[in-house]
């Protein structure tokens, strides 16, 4: 089993975390730019495996997505399971977590991501039925994030949302129509953001698990936000509360 890679920030990013998944990396023929150049004398000190390869061969392991001119065949990364999720928590001062509640386009799910990695989020939770993949190119717009930040799917998410509130974890979602700003919440404790799918927002039931409804202002005309940069204006200022003294 393996998997793919490709773009020049998130093969630096799983070179930095974890050169040992690396099988074999493939350079496109005749690229030759200074941006590629560093990472590939890197990827040769660590004995890693170079390759060239044309255009159309490079294109067809992308899924039509830009591929900069690199891409690596890798070993699976660790994969979480909702089991685990107890634990993770447990193992943790203050949980900062984010609930993707039907994100299923997986350019949002990679900027997720790379802005929960960018937060210090310990985890991402997704339902199992409701969720983009996290394929290649998730990996590719979370630019490394991905082989950092652990991605728990699971089978019932009202029933996660349970365990997390027994386990004093503060549920907050977020909807456009909240009365209560993302300013006005209090996000220094133990807490769960919630977003919701990019179409019609958190599921019924979702919504009604949350312990705090909260939106983000919106002063023109547009009724709402793409729910990544949505994502990270809440988790940004959920961190600005928890590191000023
Ligand atoms: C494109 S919006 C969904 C809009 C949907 N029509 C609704 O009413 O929720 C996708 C997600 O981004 C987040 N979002 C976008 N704009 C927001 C805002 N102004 N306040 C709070 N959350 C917002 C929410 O999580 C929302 O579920």
């Amino acid at each position: 089993m393996s998997e793919i890679v490709f773009g020049i920030h998130a093969v630096q990013a799983l070179l930095d975390s974890d050169p040992q998944r690396f099988q074999e990396v493939f350079i496109l023929k005749g690229r030759d730019d200074r941006r590629l150049q560093p990472l590939i004398k890197a990827l040769e000190a660590q004995g890693i495996v170079i390759q060239v390869a044309n255009r159309q061969w490079l294109d067809s392991k992308v899924e039509g997505a830009v591929h900069q001119g690199i891409v690596a065949r890798v070993k699976p990364g660790r994969q979480y399971q909702e089991g685990d999720l107890p634990d993770l928590i447990a193992g943790l001062d203050q949980p900062f977590l984010l609930i993707l509640d039907g994100v299923t386009d997986p350019h949002n799910l990679g900027a997720c991501l790379r802005s929960a990695d960018a937060a210090g989020v310990h985890a991402v939770i997704v339902p199992k039925d409701r969720s983009a993949q996290l394929n290649a190119t998730a990996k590719k717009v979370a630019s490394g994030a991905a082989e950092n930040v652990p991605l728990i799917r699971v089978t019932n998410l009202a029933r996660t949302m349970r365990v997390l509130q027994e386990a004093n974890v503060w549920i907050v979602g977020t909807a456009g129509e909240a009365d209560h700003t993302v300013f006005q919440s209090k996000m220094t404790g133990p807490m769960a953001l919630v977003m919701g799918a990019e179409g019609e927002g958190m599921r019924r039931l979702t919504r009604e698990h949350c312990d705090e409804l909260i939106s983000i202002p919106m002063a023109g005309s547009v009724s709402s936000l793409n729910v990544s940069v949505a994502t990270g204006i809440c988790l940004f200022e959920a961190v600005r509360q928890r590191t000023s003294k």
